[in-house]
């Protein structure tokens, strides 16, 4: 069920959700800048892919082209010596043209150097071996091939060799036709590419044969890439697709794109770094994050601060209110020590001089009786000598507790010490008649308590007791006659003989 926390509470939760929020807002504001930022920077990746496909497809294209003259020639001109040497000048031209031409080779059908771009054919070499050769001899498609990357045999560079194959009349196989694209070129154009200190490039052929990269490394031409993250991702994603990997040579986590070339079965991959795509934001994360935990901090430390003064505050108060309950509870106390009697716990007489005076000007305004039954123990002094003062004292205790039992019925009414072991009854409303009634109750009660008193003349403590009452119809002086008068027949119940009752009009009701 539904409690209501305390106050020093609701601020503790008010200013932890604060905090909480504050730093939880940032965190959130920071996860999407990181994720504005990769996708940003995939976009970026993806570009840079694209322009590298394009220029290796225009690449090759050209060198493709060259070659597609070629083999048309050899195979309409055929090789003697005139159309050969015809052949190495549109070769040499060729080769001067494009720049990232090594060279253009014509090999017969057994792998012999029949022609070439260089000025000086080498003599006796045969390049039957090599995978290009062997694949168009197998093959009879007359499309390009681009085949794994070789080492010259003139001058040792590794090349990228791109070729067709040659038919003779018959459909025969009859040679090959080659151009070979120096892998610098590739490196070149690849080292020009902003791509950070940890980024990487690669060409890629269909087969997982790595062509060239960057970071270059020469072992790494020719290398297999099919057990490699990347591969694996381009074979489940291709022709074009943008993957998170870490890399196993050199641990380094990258965002990589990769694209297909149009018309060759090689694929780019650009990668940049994922530390350092997000460094910056790294850099101003801290820094914000720094700011927005110092700020929640000082919002803690004030609230703290805060829950702090409430708590003192609402201790103050809860000890001021302690305080003012002890006060009060005083205050009562002293109030009644002051209108109580210590020995009989009786109203004092102070208390019974201001009740008199308020219950006689009462009953002169309402024209109502005002009764007052004066008592005393007889023969006290003798008890006192007999059984000393203390047994006076419980004596006098005994019979105050029996007139408070029979004297306080009604709500007005006051039984008091008047003084020494005279004790007196007010009763308001209440005319003599009923006064004596209840003067005799109490008269009886007493000897029916059977005090022993030796001195007494029964043997017993007895009272006497005078009543007098005011009457509406008679007019009275101040309210000390009215003492007067009843302690007048207080007199006359003494003089009577003790144990009785008189009423003002000096009639002994009991005897
Ligand atoms: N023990 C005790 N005695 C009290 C107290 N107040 C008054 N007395 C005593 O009560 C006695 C009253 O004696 P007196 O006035 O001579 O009257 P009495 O002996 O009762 O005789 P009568 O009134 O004529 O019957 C005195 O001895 C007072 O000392 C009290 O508080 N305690």
């Amino acid at each position: 069920m539904f409690r209501r926390r305390s106050i020093t509470f609701r601020t503790t939760a008010f200013v932890a959700v604060v905090c909480l929020a504050l730093v939880a807002l940032d965190g959130l504001n920071s996860w999407h800048s990181r994720t504005v930022q990769l996708q940003q920077m995939s976009v970026a990746t993806s570009n840079l892919a694209r322009a590298m496909a394009q220029q290796a497809d225009d690449t090759i294209k050209q060198a493709d082209t060259a070659l597609v003259g070629m083999v048309e020639r050899i195979e309409h001109d055929g090789t003697g010596p005139e159309a050969i040497e015809r052949l190495r000048k549109v070769f040499a031209m060729r080769v001067a043209e494009l720049p990232q031409l090594d060279g253009l080779h014509i090999y017969d059908k057994d792998g012999n150097w029949v022609a070439n771009s260089r000025q000086v054919a080498p003599q006796n070499l045969n390049n039957a071996d090599r995978e290009y050769f062997l694949f168009h001899r197998e093959h009879e498609e007359r499309g390009p091939h681009v085949g794994v990357p070789v080492r010259s045999r003139v001058n040792g560079k590794l090349l990228i060799p791109v070729s067709r194959r040659i038919n003779r009349a018959d459909g025969s196989f009859g040679g090959v036709a080659l151009a070979t694209i120096d892998i610098s070129f590739f490196t070149k154009f690849y080292d020009s590419l902003d791509i950070g200190q940890a980024g990487a490039v690669a060409l890629i052929l269909e087969n997982g044969t790595m062509m060239t990269r960057r970071p270059y490394s020469t072992d790494m031409v020719g290398r297999s890439m099919l057990d490699t993250g990347l591969f694996r991702a381009y074979v489940a994603q291709g022709p074009v697709g943008t993957a998170e990997i870490l890399s196993a040579q050199d641990g380094i986590t990258r965002l990589n794109s990769f694209r297909r070339l149009t018309n060759y079965p090689l694929f780019v991959a650009a990668a940049l770094s994922k530390d350092e795509i997000l460094a910056a934001w790294w850099r101003e994360t801290l820094w914000h994050t720094g700011g927005v935990i110092l700020l929640a901090l000082i919002v803690g430390f004030v609230g703290w601060r805060l829950v702090k003064q409430m708590e003192l505050r609402s201790k103050t108060e809860a000890e001021l209110r302690r305080a003012r309950d002890a006060l009060e509870t005083l205050n009562k106390t002293l109030n009644t020590l002051a209108m109580e009697d210590g020995l009989t716990g009786l109203a004092n007489r102070r208390q019974f001089d201001v009740t008199l005076d308020n219950e006689f000007s009462r009953a002169m305004r309402d024209a109502s009786t005002l009764a007052l039954i004066l008592i005393d123990v007889d023969c006290f002094k003798q008890f006192n000598d007999i059984y000393g003062h203390t047994a006076g004292d419980e004596c006098l205790q005994t019979i105050g507790r029996t007139i408070s039992g029979l004297a306080s019925r009604r709500p007005g009414d006051l039984a008091a010490r008047y003084g020494g072991e005279e004790l007196a009854v007010l009763l308001p409303n209440t005319d003599v008649a009923g006064a004596a009634v209840l003067a005799e109750r109490i008269r009886s009660a007493v000897r029916d308590l059977a005090i022993v008193h030796a001195g007494a003349p029964d043997g017993f403590v007895t009272l006497s007791a005078g009543v007098d009452a005011l009457s509406p119809s008679v007019t009275h002086g101040p309210p000390k006659e009215l003492i007067q008068s009843a302690d007048k027949a207080l007199y006359a119940a003494k003089m009577g003989g003790r144990n009785r009752v008189c009423t003002a009009e000096i009639r002994p009701t009991t005897a």
